[in-house]
């Protein structure tokens, strides 16, 4: 069963060797991406050229690829900076505003950065950020009432990784930012809340590692070891598959560290570098709507 694989993973003397995750997976192509996209939008958002990346599909789970080597390092850092910096602030949606940590109109980074004596407090309380249609965590139901802007960099990320990947046009309408420290585990669960389930799911990992646990029965429930900087992707019949977290494992490299960051860095970078050397971000990006729909 998936919660007897998920407790066996907790313990992190059971993570099984690299050697033997990397062995599930199954090297594929990228789809030809000729015309399709300008190669300023590489450099903006900072990927390293297609014919880098390294894309994989699982052997037991067909439809959940895994694209490596897409972010250049400034990338990863500009990504992470963005997770930490800019979408905590409203009009996004956070898990400490309605336990009464933060204000509605509050930036959880601002607060740390300005109020120390607040911010120790909240540091490591950030577990999640909503953006565009805001997951609602008791009824699964997204609502046009609890929608705000989806940023633009991080839709565009999305098509470009989504079609090169699995050849979907894919539109970035709804994104749970999720923060994890050394503890933090995210159980199984299966994403349905949204009405286009044909859409892939894009999860982009940063950060400390993620033994990520997928699979319905109980003798197919594999581990997939995520690190800084990889692309999950639950397409076709992986979509609608049983997932989770059972464990965080400590970064083996900071792929994200720039040298210009270890001297004379700005408090702002000091912050972000000390956040994510002891944490790990998930960026988990849906479409919500059936192509050329534009509400509910
Ligand atoms: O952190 C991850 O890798 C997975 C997160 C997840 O499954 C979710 O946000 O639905
Ligand atoms: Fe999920």
């Amino acid at each position: 069963m998936f919660k007897t694989k998920f407790k066996f993973f907790k313990n992190i003397a059971n993570i099984p060797d690299p050697g033997v995750l990397e062995r599930d997976l199954i090297e594929r192509k990228i789809f030809d991406y000729s015309d399709n996209f300008e190669d300023d939008s590489f450099s903006e958002l900072h990927l390293n050229k297609p014919s880098l990346w390294n894309v994989y599909e699982h052997a037991n789970h067909q439809g959940l690829i895994l694209v490596k080597n897409v972010f250049t390092r400034q990338g990863q850092w500009y990504w992470i900076s963005r997770c930490v910096t800019d979408y905590p602030a409203p009009p996004n949606l956070n898990n400490l505003a309605p336990i009464g940590l933060l204000a509605p109109d509050e930036n959880w980074f601002d607060v740390c950065l300005e109020s120390p004596d607040r911010g120790s407090s909240i540091l490591k309380k950030l577990r999640w950020v909503t953006l565009g249609y805001h997951h609602n965590w008791d009824t699964k139901v997204y609502s046009e009432k609890m929608r705000s802007p989806f940023p633009d960099d991080l839709a565009q990320l999305c098509r470009i990784v989504a079609k090169l990947a699995t050849g979907w046009d894919f539109s970035a309408q709804a994104a749970i930012i999720n923060y994890y420290y050394h503890n933090s585990t995210i159980s199984g669960h299966v994403d349905h809340s949204e009405p286009n389930l044909d859409a892939p799911l894009l999860s982009f990992s940063f950060g400390d590692s993620a033994l990520f646990l997928i699979g319905n029965d109980s003798d197919d429930v594999s581990p997939v070891m995520l690190k800084s900087g990889d692309v999950a992707i639950m397409s076709g019949p992986s979509r609608l598959a049983m997932h989770g977290v059972p464990r965080i494992v400590p970064a083996d490299e900071r792929p994200w560290e720039l040298t210009k960051n270890s001297g004379n860095s700005t408090e702002k970078d000091k912050f972000v570098i000390d956040f994510i050397n002891e944490a790990r971000i998930n960026m988990n990006v849906r479409q919500v709507l059936y192509p050329g729909s534009k509400t509910l």
